[in-house]
């Protein structure tokens, strides 16, 4: 393990696979004692010890001032903020080794994934604020179009930091940032770890018609109708649309549908390829979280009215309900009554998403609410 250098200031990164052990090179750049903690004792040593992490990132050097330990306690000991970058679906688990550990200090905590829970259909600040039972403006989360290899390369890009707290956003984003990586702060916690959820399930339906070889029409009507889908959903729960048209929403959703790099992407392109579900999980030995979040997403997309056209036919190609090739920018069972562009349940009479934020805008004007500061200005 390299010697810890008293003066810089400590940070934990939870979860050693291709983004936390990215983001840990982010943090170390930007000028941190980075300590990874990695699941397997070995990631954990050629971290410390070899500088790489050669399974996840090959080809990168990562800096001297980051380590690595496969125990908990080592990892998050004296640490001044705390990111979690692992499965979605294993984060319930894992929290509560970490909740012991992380009472006695108030260091924000900093959600670095893009899915929602199964079981519960839960955000992941939800989740770690249930476990760890604590305050929501200590609760921060990242996102962006953020692929990791990328930004392990250095390539310049932005991301957005996001809490209810506009203290803790500015303390997070002032931390995760350096010379190849910019950070902006938001409040609109909602739109922004839906943006990441949303976006991996359009990704997977760009996959599946490049899969089957469609071209650029067909892409780019489903990444321009999966974002009103997406738009719709968010607002839905309470997000604002603004944060959908920036890095957490539009931003991505460019990275993730036009990269190979993306692995919902690629999960999609295999199941386009005629690949089944199975074989698809199989052959990723990388996390796509879409392949998990499009049942609890079409779930809660149910319980609030709101249509999801791509969304459930992804979810039909990964059921082995629709051939691959059916899949278009709108349900197949679509009546002939043209609709308006604009949203899907947009009509007048108050069902639409435009409808509902301009509620949303007009009840935060009477109470004298706080709106978020948007990632665009
Ligand atoms: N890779 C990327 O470009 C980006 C990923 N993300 C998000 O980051 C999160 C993590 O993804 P990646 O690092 O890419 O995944 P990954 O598949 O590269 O790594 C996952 C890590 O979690 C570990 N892990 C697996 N199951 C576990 C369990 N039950 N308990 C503890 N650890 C476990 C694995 O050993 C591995 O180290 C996901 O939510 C993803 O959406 C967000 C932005 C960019
Ligand atoms: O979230 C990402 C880029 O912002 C990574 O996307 P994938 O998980 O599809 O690789």
């Amino acid at each position: 393990m390299s010697r810890r250098d008293a003066s810089l200031p400590r940070v934990a990164v939870i979860g050693a696979g291709s983004w936390g052990t990215t983001f840990g090179k982010i943090l170390a750049d930007g000028g941190a004692h980075v300590t990874m903690w990695a699941r397997r004792p070995e990631l954990a040593h050629e971290i410390a010890e070899a500088k790489r992490n050669s399974e996840y990132l090959p080809g990168i050097n990562l800096p001297r001032t980051m380590t690595a330990t496969h125990h908990l306690s080592e990892a998050l000991e004296g640490a001044e903020q705390v990111y979690l970058s692992i499965p979605s679906q294993a984060v319930r688990q894992n929290l509560k080794a970490v909740r012991p550990l992380v009472t006695r200090t108030e260091a924000p905590i900093v959600s670095l994934m893009k899915g929602v829970e199964r079981r519960t259909g839960l955000r992941m600040s939800q989740v770690i604020e249930q476990e760890l039972h604590c305050d929501p403006a200590r609760i921060a989360v990242a996102s962006g179009p953020n692929l990791a290899l990328e930004i392990a390369r250095e390539q310049p890009t932005a991301a957005v930091i996001s809490s209810t707290s506009q203290e803790t956003a500015e303390a997070v984003a002032r931390r995760a940032r350096n010379r190849y990586f910019r950070t902006f702060v938001n409040t609109d916690v909602i739109g922004t770890e839906f943006g990441g959820v949303l976006k991996n399930l359009i990704a997977v339906a760009i996959g599946i018609v490049d899969g089957v070889g469609y071209g650029e029409n067909t892409k780019a009507s489903i990444i321009t109708r999966g974002l009103v889908e997406m738009t719709d959903f968010a607002v839905a729960f309470g997000a604002h649309p603004e944060t959908l048209q920036g890095l957490a929403g539009l931003g991505d959703l460019i990275a993730t549908c036009q990269s190979p790099l993306s692995r919902n992407n690629t999960a999609g392109r295999l199941l386009g390829q005629g690949y089944r579900f199975d074989d698809v999980v199989k052959q990723m030995n990388q996390t796509a979280e879409g392949l998990a979040s499009v049942a609890p997403i079409l779930q809660l997309a149910r319980e609030v009215g709101v249509q999801m056209p791509i969304v459930e036919q992804v979810k039909m190609v990964l059921d082995g309900t629709m051939n691959p090739k059916d899949i278009a920018p709108h349900l197949t069972t679509d009546d002939d009554t043209p609709k308006g562009e604009r949203t899907q349940n947009g009509q007048a009479g108050g069902g639409g998403a435009l409808w509902r934020s301009l509620q949303r805008a007009l009840d935060q004007f009477r109470h004298g609410g706080r709106g978020a500061a948007g990632d665009r200005s």
